[in-house]
């Protein structure tokens, strides 16, 4: 059994904060897993080491946990933290059992419904928008903050009930204002209404997924300000990466106006006149789904971590690591592995044709006819030097193109995966993809400046949760379509 390699103290704290990007990038060369000596974190490799960490359920709890997260992050308070004392973190997993509120609530017929919600406001959002009364244009300073603010007030509206907006008005430019706002919602329920607790959605608990989140936390015997704190935990995981990851999508979209006019082409198959997504279309979509897959491979951190309690557990490799000491990794580190990822052809002075790092919208696309096409590097593709690099693809190719999602668990994995996956990956894909399919349907959107545009990058990626916002203000012109 080989020990990971130990990364010296002085440089990696520093590094870390500095160029996480090129740091974990210079580790993940190595070929091998790191251990971080100052941080005290190993670093797992992708690929094979990434798979075997989410098939080893059984010997690894994910980290930070859940009670770290809500005390450190989320404010939880002392008289809270009795739910956890031993014997109560069975008992709160047991009775909260949220990774079955999300099995029923969050997917089929439920998830329907609440998709239907969101349709209908953020349609109304971006359609009876004060600031764009006509088809004449109109200047937006900020194309980021005019869609997430509107996403984020559809998909609360949808999630939690609209009342929360009337509780606190200024909820969706600064939701951190929730923490104290939303105890008092409570004064607002008659919680011994029975039909009213099993409605499928009433404003002000919005759907039965938070209602019965609520009461199961209430009856845990969580103070008000601890069911405030679990819920602004899950109010954040719900849309920090969701809405940012929808703008990303949409900003990629709008630098090619090629791929715009395909996307919509593509969308027309989608969207009735009267602003019905159909969701099956939606989920068989090819190049939405690649521009879906592909902008979370660029723009999502999603670190994962875990610890082990078995003293001999091995990352696959034969590596050892110590029980108790945090291995992590990231999905971005897995979507910049080049020696996976396929590059297209390789041009005349030598470079790929579609480096990791740049946006590819077809990466995960399988054309007919074209050997080159697809996201996994194969062995026999050199590829033909060429001057131009492939011919473009037109709408027509996109409707005979095929989706690739196999084998790409060990570098693609912004959900996470095994026992601890993401569970709200079902509810992320759809309002991502229906936001991007609305606002392109609805809007004309001109980017003011594209070539500053074209230079926006994520604010930062810092871990363990990584951010990535857009990292400048983005002005568009914007009018009815
Ligand atoms: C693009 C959007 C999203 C991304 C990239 C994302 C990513 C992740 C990742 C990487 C994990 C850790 C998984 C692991 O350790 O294997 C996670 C966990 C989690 N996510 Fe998401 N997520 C997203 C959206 C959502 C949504 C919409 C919800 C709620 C409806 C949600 C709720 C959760 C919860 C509750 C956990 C903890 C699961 C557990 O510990 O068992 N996420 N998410």
């Amino acid at each position: 059994m080989t020990p990971p390699h130990r990364v010296p103290r002085g440089s990696n704290v520093l590094s870390l904060m500095l160029h996480p990007k090129r740091f974990l990038r210079s580790l993940q060369l190595r070929g091998s897993p790191s251990y971080l000596t100052g941080t005290g974190v190993y670093l797992a490799i992708p690929g094979e080491q990434i798979r075997g960490f989410f098939r080893n359920s059984y010997d690894l709890v994910p980290a930070p946990s859940l009670f770290t997260a809500l005390t450190t992050f989320f404010g939880l308070r002392h008289e809270d933290f009795k739910v956890f004392e031993h014997g109560h973190i069975s008992r709160f997993e047991r009775q909260v059992g949220f990774r079955k509120d999300f099995a029923v609530y969050l997917r089929g017929d439920n998830l329907k419904l609440v998709m239907k919600r969101f349709l209908v406001n953020f349609t109304r959002e971006i359609l009876l928008d004060d600031g764009i009364v006509s088809r004449e244009w109109a200047y937006i300073p900020d194309l980021y903050k005019f869609i997430t603010t509107r996403i984020f007030r559809a998909e609360v509206e949808a999630l939690y009930g609209e009342r929360v907006f009337a509780v606190c008005p200024s909820f969706c430019e600064d939701f951190w204002a929730f923490y104290d706002a939303f105890p008092t919602c409570n004064e607002n329920f008659d919680w011994d209404d029975k039909d009213l607790y099993n409605v499928k959605y009433e404003p002000v608990w919005g759907t039965q997924y938070i209602r019965k989140m609520v009461k199961r936390h209430e009856d845990l015997g969580f103070s008000d300000a601890g069911i405030a704190s679990a819920m602004l935990g899950y109010l954040f995981v719900t849309t920090a990466n969701t809405i940012p990851a929808a703008l990303w999508m949409i900003l990629y979209i709008l630098y090619d106006e090629a791929l715009t006019s395909r996307v919509r082409s593509e969308i027309s198959t989608i969207l009735t006149p009267t602003f019905h997504v159909d969701v099956t279309k939606l989920a068989a979509a090819p190049l939405l789904n690649s521009i879906y897959r592909e902008t979370l491979r660029l723009r999502v951190a999603s670190p994962v971590g875990r610890i082990s309690s078995n003293p001999e557990f091995c990352l696959p490799g034969g590596w050892k690591v110590d029980p108790g000491v945090p291995i992590i990794s990231t999905n971005w580190l897995g979507g910049l592995d080049d020696s996976f990822w396929n590059t297209g052809n390789v041009l005349l002075n030598g470079q790929p044709e579609h480096p990791v790092d740049m946006f590819w919208p077809e990466r995960f696309l399988e054309y007919p006819g074209d050997s080159m096409s697809g996201p996994i590097r194969k062995p026999e593709w050199a590829g033909p030097a060429t001057e131009a690099g492939s011919a473009p693809k037109t709408a027509d190719d996109d409707r005979q193109a095929r989706l690739v999602t196999a084998g790409l668990q060990g570098h693609w994995f912004p959900f996470g995966g095994g026992a601890s996956r993401c569970p709200g990956e079902a509810l992320a894909k759809q309002t991502i993809l229906t936001s991007v399919v609305l606002v392109l349907a609805c809007l004309e959107i001109e980017l003011v400046d594209p070539v500053e545009a074209m230079k926006t990058g994520s604010r930062h990626r810092t871990l363990p949760f990584g951010s990535h916002s857009f990292n400048r203000v983005v002005p568009i012109r914007v009018r009815k379509r």
